[in-house]
């Protein structure tokens, strides 16, 4: 018996993040994993990093990065009049409530740090080969097991994935006819992308045992916290 899955509502998109203002408060250890996340996919987007304080390691990325300003001292609602989008990731929830606030009231969206309701948008485990971009997301269930899927598809997705892609802009160009004849074309050319019907790859025997072992440890739990209330009796 498997239980329904858990709807996600998100709506995927991928930003042109370069062509936009991001304004990022705290300078702290999520401030990095937020400015690294951003950098990491798109690295010369304009953003400005306001903290109190800046760990030194955010300082050195910043150095590498000419498009990253940051402005040391206490937040303010003006920083917002020179941005697009928001990242607050400062360890003050109040804080981050105000901004939010300020935000919405001049259309921004905005992401908070471990804070999923307080979100309009997520950050996705991401995977690369080339030209080639997928993200993950769980709707915020387990970031790990996003992670986790990340490195499944790095190893999975060949290398030579990258090659094809580089290659199908000009076979796109060559065809000739109405627009369902291409995408038939296109879809004959990629054929040999897709495994063979009824195609399991050891991977989804891995998913299933570590499913079980949720669930195993799902019942454990429960037991433990079973006994715990029968001794507190
Ligand atoms: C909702 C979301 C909002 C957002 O941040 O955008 C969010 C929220 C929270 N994260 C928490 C914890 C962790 N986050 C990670 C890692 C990542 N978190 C990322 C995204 C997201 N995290 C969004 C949903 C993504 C989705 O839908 O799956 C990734 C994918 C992208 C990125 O951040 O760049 C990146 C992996 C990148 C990669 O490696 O591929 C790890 C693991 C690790 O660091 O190794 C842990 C610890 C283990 C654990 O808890 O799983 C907590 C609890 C904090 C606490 O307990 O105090 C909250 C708050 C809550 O859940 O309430
Ligand atoms: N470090 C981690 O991996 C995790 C952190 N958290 C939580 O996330 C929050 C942030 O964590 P860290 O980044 O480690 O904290 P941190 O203390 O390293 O960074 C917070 C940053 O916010 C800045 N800041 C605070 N008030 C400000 C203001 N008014 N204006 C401008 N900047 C301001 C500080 O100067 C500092 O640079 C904390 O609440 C923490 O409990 C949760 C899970 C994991």
């Amino acid at each position: 018996m498997s239980s329904p899955p858990i709807a996600n509502p998100l709506f995927p998109v991928f930003l042109k993040l370069e062509q936009l203002r991001v304004l990022l408060v705290g300078g702290g250890n999520v401030g990095l994993e937020k400015l690294s996340a951003i950098l990491r996919n798109s690295p010369n987007t304009a953003v400005s990093v306001v903290s109190i304080t800046f760990l030194p390691e955010l300082q050195k990325v910043a150095a590498r990065h000419p498009a990253v300003q940051l402005h040391q001292g206490e937040y303010t609602d003006a920083y917002l009049d020179e941005a697009d989008i928001v990242f607050a990731a400062t360890d003050d929830p109040a804080l981050h409530r105000r901004i939010r606030e300020a935000a919405h009231a001049r259309r921004l969206l905005v992401n908070v740090a471990d804070t999923p309701a307080l979100c309009d948008f997520y950050l996705s485990s991401v995977v690369q080969k080339g030209a080639l971009k997928v993200a993950v997301s769980t709707n915020g269930q387990s970031p790990t097991v996003a992670k986790r899927l990340r490195s499944v598809l790095e190893t999975a997705l060949p290398d030579e994935l990258d090659a094809v892609l580089q290659k199908m802009p000009a076979i796109r160009q060559q065809l000739a006819g109405d627009f369902a004849a291409k995408v038939r074309a296109l879809d004959a050319v990629t054929a040999g992308l897709t495994g063979a019907p009824g195609y399991e790859a050891p991977a989804t025997r891995r998913w299933r045992l570590v499913a079980l072992g949720a669930l195993l440890t799902t019942g454990m739990l429960a037991a433990a916290r079973w006994q715990r209330t029968q001794a507190n009796r």
